[in-house]
């Protein structure tokens, strides 16, 4: 079988897959989530004009002074008369401006003595420093599009557009197996064991967006104690398996998936680390076979999982985004496989480390960025641009 392009692997693992069913959540419970629909604005942002600064407030043109403070109009107490010339209201930063009024004077340009303003230097009343009505948004509004990811500042523009809920989509349970007779949680080993590390990396890296992320294992590499995994699995929206999925006698995940029912979707895509990546269908649940070294683990739940969690989720764009940087070190040429190369941001540039074994976790922890060049690229030099992923805080998608 031959090696699938990353891309082409990519786009494979979301075809066919469905998005889960949508559900209706108090606003800081949609943190994380993705929106069901496009959020309208209830109310205008701001309903009236407003000033922007501490100051005075005076009819437009009226530039000279002196004026006579005739009133207050403070955030959250407006002032209910109305202004002539020669004369001004107090008013203070986020308060309603008064009916007619249409410049401020802040308040460190201005002195005032007794019920008396006049200019004390530096500029004058200023148009500029009133927020127009709905200049943030006006009633009607699309402020937020369908599929976007509601983060803090989402919450904060959703609740002030008058929502108090919001449709967003179900998150997936996921099942995590790590596989391989070598694998123990035991604080103490022998040489031949190790501790299984993939399962709990994958499981926290998939928390936030998972309804349940539930770990199994570790797991024999027997069939019988693979379908027993698989069984625990119960009603999973994506399990995960690390180890076993390359070609060694013990390698059994993809025999196992198939005697579970799994549908093979593909098996090995061209990409250093990570070659080994199987997906399989089982129903509406999606199979992810990771390969079992610490690094490919991680480079494969990063660009195919949680891609795959978001899309479940009700992301419109599941993949994390590349940014461009500048190389602090050269690379090497690539050959037919794509390569991630484990890097560090420093002072701006991505700077490879030099470590690249797949099972190097000391690579891996130390790494902000996947630098990602494409399949037959040739030598990169100090200062050429690259394309990176950002992998702390989960990447940027
Ligand atoms: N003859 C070939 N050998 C290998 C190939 C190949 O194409 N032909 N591919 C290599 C590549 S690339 C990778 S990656 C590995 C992946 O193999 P598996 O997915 O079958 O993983 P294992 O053999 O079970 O384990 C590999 C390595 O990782 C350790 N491991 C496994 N699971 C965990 C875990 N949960 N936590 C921590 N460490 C884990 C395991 O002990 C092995 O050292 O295959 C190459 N071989
Ligand atoms: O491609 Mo494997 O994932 O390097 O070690």
């Amino acid at each position: 079988m031959s090696l699938l392009p990353l891309d082409e692997a990519q786009r494979r693992l979301l075809e066919g897959t469905h998005r889960l069913p949508t559900e209706d959540v108090p606003l800081d419970a949609a943190h994380g989530r993705y929106l069901a629909n496009d959020v309208v604005a209830k109310r205008n942002q701001p309903a009236a004009d407003l000033s922007a600064m501490d100051g005075y407030a005076m009819l437009a043109g009226d530039d000279g002074g002196p004026w006579t403070v005739i009133g207050e109009s403070a955030a959250g107490h407006p002032f209910g008369g109305s202004l002539a010339r020669g004369q001004c209201v107090r008013i203070s930063t986020g308060a309603l401006l008064p009916t007619g009024a249409s410049a401020i004077l802040i308040q460190e340009n201005a002195g005032r003595k007794g019920d008396v303003v006049t200019l004390a230097g530096g500029d004058g009343p200023s148009a500029d420093l009133v927020r127009r009505r709905a200049f943030d948004f006006a009633q009607g509004d699309t402020v937020l599009v369908a599929g976007s990811r509601v983060d803090a500042p989402q919450l904060a523009l959703a609740r002030m557009a008058g929502h108090r809920s919001l449709a967003v989509g179900k998150r997936p349970a996921l099942a995590v197996i790590d596989c391989g007779d070598e694998l123990s949680d035991a604080a103490s080993l022998p040489d031949h064991r190790i501790p299984a590390t993939n399962g709990s990396m994958v499981q926290t890296m998939c928390a936030p967006l998972a309804r349940d992320a539930r770990r199994i294992g570790p797991v024999a590499d027997s069939m019988d104690a693979l379908l027993g995994a698989l069984a625990e699995t119960a009603d999973a929206d994506v399990i995960v398996t690390s180890g076993g999925a390359s070609v060694g006698d013990h390698d059994l995940v993809r025999p196992a998936l198939e005697r579970w029912g799994a549908e093979l979707g593909f098996w090995r895509v061209a990409i250093k680390p990570g070659k080994p990546l199987l997906i399989a269908r089982r129903g509406a649940t999606t199979l992810v076979g990771l390969p079992g070294n610490p690094a490919s683990a991680y480079v494969t739940a990063f660009l195919f999982v949680l891609p795959l969690l978001r899309h479940l989720a009700g992301a419109s764009d599941a993949f994390p985004r590349a940014v461009q940087l500048s190389l602090g070190e050269p690379l090497p040429e690539t050959g037919v496989r794509a390569e991630l190369f484990r890097a560090r941001l420093h002072n701006g540039y991505a700077v490879p480390i030099a470590q690249r074994d797949s099972s190097a976790l000391q690579a891996l922890a130390a790494a902000d960025l996947l630098i990602h060049r494409p399949v037959g690229a040739e030598a990169a030099a100090a200062g050429e641009l690259v394309s990176a992923y950002l992998i702390q805080n989960g990447g940027i998608a």
